[in-house]
């Protein structure tokens, strides 16, 4: 019946399926674009997650391990061998040069995810590439990369610093917190409890942990119990975690809460950052301010301060006691703040801005938002004095006129502030 029965039927159906083939295209086409849109291009949390951890990464070959086993050739007499996570990132590169500088091994691991402008990333991986440390393109939520990565170099130390950050941004993408600061930071310790020898960790929390809290200055002994923020919870998680892997498989762990932490090769998130773009384009810039014009003010710390904090914190770390996943003894476990002790308000952080960009900025001053920022942050670091001697000395005007210097001569060569 099918069979065409006149030359006129066969016609017929001739035209009919020319008809058909455009349209089939067509849905053909709308269908892979509808596909291709919901797993690589939406801007929710699902997507963005399901983004990052769809994308590949190549690694192996006797080219690569020969680049991963020279970055953690330890080159000093008592010198270690640190892996230390988001190695691209702003205070992950400044440690991993200062490590390798002073003669430890150093193998970076980063993602170079787009969460900000993945050429500065890049950038910082040049510079760091240049002082002999090698950055290993993965992410911290791939186990079998980890466990090869320690199969090839048997890690004294793990500083571990690749996490979601930002108060705000939560709000919008509540599921990239998730995936890097709690999922892969956990995946990072199921790897560590189980290579022997267990490396010592030292990890990044936030001062943000302190919350609501309005008892000030913040010592590690007050309550860290109402988190303004999914970010804020998700690294009070983290400390959460740490204890359990302390408690279980004598992991040692020492947490550093950063207080705001500014400075060349800054993230161009923070508002010190953006603000400094917008100040220079004659943008308005919102200036936060709390009920009846209180001021929101931050413990800005300056880069090389936290750096020697960082490596403070590594240098007495002490060795974690488990073996083949099971604890031997009780490990040592700390948390540390981690500031500058001289809160400055945000309005104030902008005039030294004006003076050393020469450009009044056009303030806008509005009502703090309710998306997770907190008042004021202001650290007791007296903790960190007594165990490692930590002791800022780079003031807010100081460490500005350094960030600017870089700024200027960054973007001024060919570079492009993102808009
Ligand atoms: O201390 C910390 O743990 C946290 O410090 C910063 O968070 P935050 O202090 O909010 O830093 P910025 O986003 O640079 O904001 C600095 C100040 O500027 C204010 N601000 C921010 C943005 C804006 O448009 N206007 C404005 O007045 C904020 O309220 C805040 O007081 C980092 O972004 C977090 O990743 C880090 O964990």
């Amino acid at each position: 019946m099918d069979i065409p029965s006149s030359p006129g039927k066969f016609k017929e159906k001739r035209t009919k399926w020319h008809k058909t083939l455009p349209k089939l295209t067509f849905w053909s086409i709308l269908f892979c674009g509808v596909i291709y849109f919901l797993f690589f291009r939406t801007p929710s949390s699902f997507s963005s997650d399901a983004r990052r951890s769809l994308r590949t990464y190549t690694y192996g070959g006797a080219a690569w391990e020969n680049k991963v086993i020279s970055s953690a050739r330890v080159a000093s007499k008592n010198g270690v061998s640190v892996l230390v996570t988001g190695a691209a990132g702003f205070v992950g590169s400044h440690v991993s040069i200062a490590l390798k500088r002073r003669g430890d091994g150093v193998l970076g691991l980063d993602n170079f995810n787009d969460y900000y402008d993945p050429s500065l990333k890049r950038g910082r991986q040049a510079l760091l590439e240049r002082t002999g440390v090698f950055i290993v393109e993965g992410d911290i939520n791939d186990a079998a990369l980890l466990k090869k990565l320690f199969d090839i170099v048997p890690f004294t130390h793990v500083m571990h610093l690749a996490a979601q950050a930002g108060v705000r941004y939560a709000m919008q993408n509540p599921g990239s917190y998730v995936h890097s600061n709690i999922a892969g930071f956990v995946n990072l310790l199921e790897v560590c409890k189980a290579v022997d020898p267990q490396p010592a960790i030292v990890w990044a929390s936030s001062s943000s942990v302190y919350g609501l809290n309005t008892k000030v200055p913040f010592s590690e002994k007050d309550r860290t119990d109402q988190p303004a923020s999914l970010y804020a919870a998700t690294k009070k998680a983290g400390e959460e975690i740490a204890h359990t892997y302390n408690h279980i498989y004598g992991l040692s762990l020492t947490g550093l809460r950063f207080f705001t932490v500014y400075g060349p090769w800054g993230r161009p998130d923070m508002a010190y950052f953006f603000f400094t773009k917008d100040i220079l384009k004659g943008k308005p810039i919102p200036i936060f301010e709390a009920a009846n014009h209180g001021t929101v003010a931050r413990d800005f710390t300056y880069i090389d301060d936290i750096v020697r904090g960082c490596l403070g914190a590594l240098d007495t770390a002490e060795k974690s006691t488990g073996s083949g996943g099971k604890k031997t003894g009780p490990a040592q476990l700390r948390v540390f703040n981690l500031g500058n002790t001289s809160p400055v308000p945000v309005n104030n952080l902008v005039t030294i801005l004006e003076k050393l960009l020469k450009v009044k900025a056009k303030r806008n001053i509005m009502r703090l938002p309710r998306n997770g920022d907190v008042q004021f942050t202001h650290a007791n670091i007296s903790y960190a004095k007594k165990e490692f001697g930590y002791k800022p000395t780079t003031n807010l005007e100081t460490g500005l006129k350094n960030f600017v210097r870089w700024y200027l001569n960054y973007y001024s060569a060919g570079k492009k502030a993102d808009e």
